[in-house]
């Protein structure tokens, strides 16, 4: 398990204060962030432009040191155990960094699996195998300028496995990439955890793919952890409202209080349409088995029923509105 406690990250910069004077500026990346991931489990950080996520990855795996805090990988200290740890852990970044454009695919794994300290007939293997794994085996002699942006970051992904990780951070890794290629590597993503048992950090900017993959989610705003659940309990918190659209035949005015007394906390509204009424819903909880009983015991037929759940989307939308306000 990777437990961080009571994480820091101060950056000091320096900024122009008046002609040829310049002033060091501290700034609060992570401001005292405790967080865990297990095997086989994804943990999604989600935040604003700025609010600490890709600092507090870089701590994760050992790039940037705490200012304060502690970090503990399997009960390896990720500071004093460092290079214990990055044989633990590895990083893929979304876009097309972290790969050299003039090399192969092959090239290029064999680079970074001399790093972790792979050589011989072990690494050719492992480069083999990795490049097979994420259906590269065909370009593997190809340099990776000529990759597609999905064969790059299949690459990505490849590399990031090298060292063979208990644990990944994947910093958007669907970014830029079509529908397809993204969903294909939400499904590799989604092996990774359930299958080979990896812990995995995730950050993206797409949230129906936080929702998807995600088994919790931790909130980073200003370097602070500021909410911690599953998707569904933080949408459900934040969001706390169902849209339920009914369409039924033409309800007269006592059927119409018969399912307004029967929802007494829903804001509900009775369209006309063409061929009947059109029951729009507002509620703070699941209504549609309340309508459904109602229905049945007024003998109203349902021609249409729909659901809209409120999503991990609406939830970021409703937090960011609250905090502008
Ligand atoms: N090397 C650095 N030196 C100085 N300040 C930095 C440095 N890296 C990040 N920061 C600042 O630290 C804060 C957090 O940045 P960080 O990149 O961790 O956020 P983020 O959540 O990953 O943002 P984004 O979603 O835009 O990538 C920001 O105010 C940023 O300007």
């Amino acid at each position: 398990m990777i437990e961080a406690k009571g994480l820091k990250k101060t950056y000091t910069i320096s900024k122009k204060a008046g002609f040829l004077r310049k002033e060091k500026q501290k700034v609060k990346a992570v401001d005292g962030i405790d967080l865990t991931i297990s095997e086989g489990e994804i943990v999604g950080l989600l935040g604003l432009n700025g609010a600490g996520k890709t600092t507090t990855i870089k701590m994760l795996c050992t790039l940037l040191n705490p200012t304060a805090g502690t970090i503990s990988v399997d009960g390896l200290d990720a500071v004093c155990d460092a290079m214990a740890v990055k044989g633990l852990v590895n990083m893929i970044a979304g876009g097309e960094r972290m790969l050299y454009w003039r090399l192969t695919g092959a090239e290029n794994l064999r680079y970074f699996g001399k790093l972790y300290g792979l050589h011989g007939l072990e690494l050719e293997e492992k480069i083999s195998s990795l490049l097979s794994q994420v259906g590269l085996s065909e370009v593997s002699d190809t340099p990776v300028e000529l990759y597609s942006k999905g064969m790059k970051q299949r690459l990505q992904i490849a590399r990031g496995l090298i060292n063979d990780p208990r644990y990944l951070f994947l910093d958007e890794p669907t970014l830029g990439l079509d529908v397809p290629v993204a969903k294909q590597l939400r499904e590799t993503v989604k092996n990774l955890a359930k299958e080979q048992q990896k812990g995995i950090l995730l950050t993206s900017h797409y949230l129906e793919e936080v929702e998807e993959l995600c088994d919790r989610v931790y909130i980073i705003e200003k370097g602070k952890i500021v909410l911690h659940d599953t998707p569904q309990k933080i949408t459900e918190t934040v969001v706390n409202e169902f849209h339920v659209s009914v369409e039924t035949r033409t309800l007269s005015a006592l059927e119409q209080s018969k399912l307004a007394k029967g929802l007494p906390s829903c804001k509900i509204q009775f369209l006309p349409s063409s061929d009947g009424t059109i029951l729009e819903i507002k509620a703070p909880f699941d209504p549609t088995s309340i309508i459904i009983a109602i229905c049945v015991e007024q003998k109203i037929s349902i021609q249409k029923l729909e659901l809209k759940r409120p999503r991990l989307e609406d939830a970021i939308l409703a937090l960011a509105k609250e905090k502008s306000a």
